[in-house]
């Protein structure tokens, strides 16, 4: 292992069920001491980019580095050194708080010494301390998330894997997901955090890189990516169904993309049309910025949650 590795390295993956070709040529490098977002719709590839990492799942083509240590072949000495946290709570419900942390402080092979003061922090981290010997089947859904993540980070890992940390989480859970994720880094960890919700990514991520079936078509901090795919300003039309298809003809023929949300088209990049151009289209009910989510839907042809 050498410092200069990147966290994460991945070139050229490929992963393929049957018919399905879930990774397709994927390329992906995440550097020490970022979060990356890994933006996608469902089905672009996310969770099976993330089995790939965590050596569930094996690729059927490319190179796959992780802390510089090579994919399949090292997972097992990968997993000692990474935190893994997935979508699905998966915390034996029969067992407290403490014990749920002390079983993966042994599994992720803290010395027996350390091992104490390593579920201490743990706890720490999640706020569980005062629930250290509550059993899980007792905590509240906010704080088994919590648990969840602080399982992954029981033996200080400098770097994580964060799948869909809070996909289906009402808002007031998702905050307080959204600090505990934002505290790590803050302290420097590695995070590769796969999410399907724009704000998540917009809030956490120093770089998202926007995956669409098994790419990456996109990468770059979120206000790099605005500028490039949505430019500066976007324009809206609310009108009739029959008017919003013309204006989205229109739109398509001077070379600007746009966006669908019920009544309205946006008009992406609007800054670029000369007089004329904005004669024809009409004037807009609503000037506004560009969003991470204009160039979600643009990239994707997705529409958003
Ligand atoms: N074990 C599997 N067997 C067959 N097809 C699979 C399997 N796992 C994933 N796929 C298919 O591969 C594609 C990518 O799925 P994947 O779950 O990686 O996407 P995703 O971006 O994580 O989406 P989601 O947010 O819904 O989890 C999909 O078409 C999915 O149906």
């Amino acid at each position: 292992m050498t410092n200069l590795a990147p966290a994460i390295f991945i070139r050229g993956a490929v992963k393929r069920y049957g018919e399905i070709t879930a990774v397709d040529g994927l390329d992906l490098v995440v550097p020490d001491g970022i979060c990356l977002g890994l933006l996608g719709p469902n089905g672009a590839g996310k969770s099976t980019t993330m089995r790939l990492l965590t050596g569930q799942s094996r690729a059927d083509a490319g190179e796959i580095r992780m802390l510089g240590l090579p994919m399949p072949a090292q997972s097992k000495q990968v997993r000692a050194l990474m935190g893994v946290v997935p979508q699905m709570d998966n915390l034996d419900e029969d067992l407290t708080v403490r014990d749920n942390l002390a079983v993966f402080a042994h599994l992720y092979r803290v010395a027996k010494g350390e091992r104490e003061a390593a579920v201490r922090r743990a706890m720490g981290i999640a706020q569980l301390t005062d629930r250290a010997g509550t059993r899980v089947s007792k905590l509240s859904g906010g704080m088994r998330r919590r648990l969840l993540i602080a399982r992954g980070l029981v033996h200080s890992p400098r770097l994580v894997l964060l799948d869909e940390p809070t996909v289906g989480l009402d808002p007031q859970i998702r905050q307080e997901l959204w600090s505990l994720i934002s505290r790590l880094r803050e302290d420097g960890v590695t995070t590769l955090m796969s999410t399907h919700y724009i704000e998540e990514a917009e809030r956490l991520a120093d770089e998202c890189a926007l995956m669409s079936h098994g790419k990456v078509v996109a990468r770059g901090t979120p206000g790099e990516l605005i500028k490039e795919h949505a430019g500066e300003e976007v324009q809206e039309h609310f009108a009739p169904s029959e008017r919003l298809a013309e204006l989205e003809s229109l739109a398509k023929g001077l070379g600007l993309s746009t966006r669908r949300t019920g009544p309205s088209v946006s008009v992406l990049k609007s800054e670029q049309l000369t007089e004329e151009q904005r004669a024809r289209l009409g004037p807009p009910n609503v000037r506004r910025a560009p969003t991470l989510e204009d160039v979600f839907v643009v990239l994707t042809g997705e529409t958003v949650e």
